[in-house]
């Protein structure tokens, strides 16, 4: 990995619960979906330099283009056209990514690479776009990308759009699973049986660890039938985890990540060692959500 001025995170997003309730005329579905994010994921390095420069590093490097469709670089070119418009500077650039999260896999590692470009080039290029603006350079580059660039738990409606912050999650232990089987979204979508489900609706005095565990429990990632036809290996990964007693088990996005949530960190770690000894083949990553209270400044 080579030296940066200014790392930022990338953190892996997580679909807690996610319910399709209906269509747009363009056929995007519209969604109602809990967000949190995990204290890992991709990195993103920035620095000065004579000219621009884009490398990759990570488990997943092999995985992603290094040309000109990677949303790290359509990040920073859509950065770069606004403020170019604008009459200001936005000097040539080394970015390196360290792709940790696996690809195509329902938890925005692409969308967090994109956020996290737009967090550091502001930072690095001084670069003050009001919050509106910087939000619809997000969502023209992907609908998760909005939300990535608040990485903090929300819920989000629309495709993507609407943002609103959720104040009351506490950290939850997480192990995220995925078969390391990449699953198309807009295969999932088109799969779907049913585009308008009961919508997501969350106690307004929700409080503390078990009240959380209790609230979600109801709620539905609608996307999870589509894809575990699409990809058996989402219920094996469904029913390794369950294995484990955890808190809640579900699908992440589009899949086939799937999460669950612990009571404990020993309860997390015991499942991540039981289930990435019996598949080494898999994903297995222990972390925490990240806290409502004190939403992650992603500066390293
Ligand atoms: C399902 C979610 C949930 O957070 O996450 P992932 O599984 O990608 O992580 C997102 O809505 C993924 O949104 P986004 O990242 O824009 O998906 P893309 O891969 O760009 O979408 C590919 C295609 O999926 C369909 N699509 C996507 C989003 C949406 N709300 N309705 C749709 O019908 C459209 O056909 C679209 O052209
Ligand atoms: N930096 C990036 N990281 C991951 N995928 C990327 C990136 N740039 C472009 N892509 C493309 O975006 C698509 C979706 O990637 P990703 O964000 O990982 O999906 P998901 O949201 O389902 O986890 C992939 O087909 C991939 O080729």
């Amino acid at each position: 990995m080579p030296a940066a001025d200014l790392w930022i995170d990338a953190p892996a997003k997580v679909n807690l619960a996610l319910h399709v309730v209906g269509q747009r005329a363009d056929g995007h579905h519209l969604l109602e979906s809990l967000v949190t994010f995990a204290d890992r994921g991709d990195r993103i390095g920035l620095s000065p330099a004579a000219e621009d420069g884009f490398s990759v590093s990570g488990r997943f490097a092999a995985a992603v283009p290094l040309e000109g469709s990677n949303l790290v670089l359509r990040a920073r070119d859509a950065l770069r056209a606004a403020l170019t418009q604008d009459g200001k500077p936005a000097p040539p650039v080394a970015l390196h990514l360290v792709k940790d999260l696996p690809v195509a896999s329902g938890i925005g590692g692409g969308s967090a690479d994109a956020a996290a470009t737009l967090k550091g080039l502001a930072r690095l290029w001084q670069a003050e776009l009001a919050p509106e603006r910087m939000s619809a350079l997000a969502l023209a580059l992907g609908a998760d990308v909005p939300m990535c660039l608040a990485s903090r738990p929300l819920i989000a409606r629309g495709i993507g759009e609407t943002i609103t912050p959720v104040e009351t999650m506490p950290v939850m232990p997480m192990l995220l699973v995925n078969p390391l089987k990449p699953v198309s979204t807009p295969e999932i979508f088109r799969r779907l049986s049913e585009k308008t489900n009961p919508p997501l609706i969350l106690p307004a005095d929700l409080a503390g660890l078990d009240g959380w565990f209790s609230a979600l429990a109801p709620l539905r990632n609608d996307l999870e039938p589509p894809a575990r036809l699409l990809e058996p290996e989402i219920a094996a990964v469904d029913l390794a985890l369950r294995a484990n007693a955890p808190k809640l088990a579900r699908m992440s996005g589009s899949g086939a990540t799937c999460f669950a949530l612990f009571a404990d960190h020993t309860a997390r770690d015991r499942a991540a060692e039981r289930i990435a000894n019996a598949h080494p083949d898999w994903f297995v990553l222990p972390c925490l959500t990240v806290s409502s209270r004190e939403p992650i400044d992603a500066a390293a």
